[in-house]
């Protein structure tokens, strides 16, 4: 459901700000550096996980100086709640990815059901290394058995986030800075 203006205004007016946009930036900058390090001779396929992943990825792609193939997916489990249901598929992976190492970008980790079920499905498609690139890691211990990020942009602690990527009820997502929503 769409939401009045001056109701959008004021859940960023009121939220907390965890990190702004240079601590964003920095951490974005780390992880650019890190995966360049792993993954230059890889040649993998990058993918973006729509659609909180889009502005982690639009940032972290030209950080990454070394050739690769990108593409996306979309998968979705929280629609505009603040707790996660199931996993809904909007849009698989297309390419053939056989043989080729996968790297997954998502704006967070939280309890890890939605790239527990994307790695499960790279795996099956036969790629040789799937690796896994978050900005954010959520402190908390309610994770999915054996999921965790191989590059990390920062934790955060466990309240209910958005901006980078993540949206407050479809709003929100468009900021660079990492906010907590008043309350949650
Ligand atoms: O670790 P989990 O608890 O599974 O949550 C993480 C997922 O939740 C968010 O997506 P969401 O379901 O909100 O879909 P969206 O990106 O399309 O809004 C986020 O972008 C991750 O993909
Ligand atoms: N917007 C948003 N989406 C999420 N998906 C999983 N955790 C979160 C969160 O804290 N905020």
């Amino acid at each position: 459901m769409t939401m009045e203006l001056p109701e959008a205004r004021t859940i960023l007016d009121n939220a907390d700000c965890l990190h702004d946009e240079a601590e964003v930036l920095a951490a974005l900058d780390a992880m650019g550096q890190e995966m360049t390090a792993k993954l230059a001779d890889s040649n993998p396929i990058v993918y973006t996980v729509l659609n909180g992943g889009l502005i982690v990825s639009g940032h972290l792609l030209p950080r990454l100086r070394f050739p690769l193939e990108m593409s996306y997916m979309h998968a979705t489990r929280y629609r505009h709640e603040t707790s996660g249901g199931e996993l809904d598929w909007k849009v698989k992976p297309r390419e053939d990815m056989k043989g080729r190492t996968v790297v997954i970008v998502d704006d967070i980790l939280d309890e890890g059901h939605t790239l527990a079920a994307i790695i499960d499905y790279c795996q099956k498609q036969g790629a040789a290394h799937v690796y896994v690139a978050v900005l954010i890691d959520k402190k908390h211990d309610r994770k999915a058995d054996g999921v965790q990020a191989d590059f990390v942009g920062m934790e955060v602690e466990d309240r209910f986030l958005f901006g980078c990527g993540m949206d407050y009820q479809g709003y929100w997502r468009n900021t660079l800075a990492i906010y907590a929503v008043k309350g949650l």
